[in-house]
């Protein structure tokens, strides 16, 4: 079986795993310094598809007592922004008076983010975080700013840990550019 990473549509590896995992951890002390003197326990919400692989990797560093619940939105086909956020798969908790914690991959027109945002304040939640692994701020075509991130990526198209190109690289152990010329050879 071939090696992903050595996959000739990966150009670039911007972050190794032991990278990610530093960045993954800073955050995880953030949130938990943020919720640890909470009466009622927070809700973390995940963002799939993206996000699951970042907040399951983040909840196991954090010692807090949380709910965790799923949201599955999509906006991107191959690397295009549909410019509309569509939900797949709503939560199934009550979100009234909660803390709510979304967590996704990556940030990129922002739209998704603050999308989510003003869902689960419509839905009643007492606050709503946002946390990223990946914040692509130059390419922000809303003015969202994430109040956790992970790193700052290029306005490149970047996949692994969790971000994908049309469903491949998801599984990447890395976070890598890939090369928009060799993407036929997926597969
Ligand atoms: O800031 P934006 O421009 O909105 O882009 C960010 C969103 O795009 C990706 O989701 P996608 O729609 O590809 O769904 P997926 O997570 O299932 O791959 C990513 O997981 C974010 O949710
Ligand atoms: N995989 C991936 N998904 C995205 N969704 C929005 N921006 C990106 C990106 O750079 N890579």
């Amino acid at each position: 079986m071939n090696n992903l990473i050595s996959h000739p549509a990966i150009k670039k590896v911007l972050l190794t795993e032991t990278d990610i995992q530093a960045q993954v951890q800073r955050v995880a002390n953030e949130l938990t310094e943020k919720f640890q003197d909470n009466e009622q326990r927070p809700v973390f919400i995940a963002a799939l598809k993206g996000g699951v692989i970042f907040a399951t990797d983040l909840l196991r560093k954090m010692p807090l007592d949380v709910d965790f619940d799923f949201i599955d939105v999509k906006s991107y086909s191959g690397s295009a922004s549909t410019g509309q956020v569509k939900v797949v798969h709503d939560v199934n908790m009550d979100l009234a008076g909660r803390d709510v914690v979304v967590i996704d991959d990556i940030i990129d027109s922002g739209r998704t983010m603050q999308w989510l945002s003003d869902y689960f304040a419509l839905k009643g939640a007492k606050t709503v975080t946002t946390v990223a692994l990946a914040d692509k701020r130059e390419a922000r075509v809303v003015d969202f700013d994430v109040d956790y991130y992970g790193l700052i990526v290029p306005n490149e198209f970047v996949v692994g840990y969790g971000m994908d190109y049309n469903n491949y690289f998801r599984n990447l152990p890395v976070i890598a550019v890939i090369d928009f010329d060799k993407l036929n050879l997926i597969g």
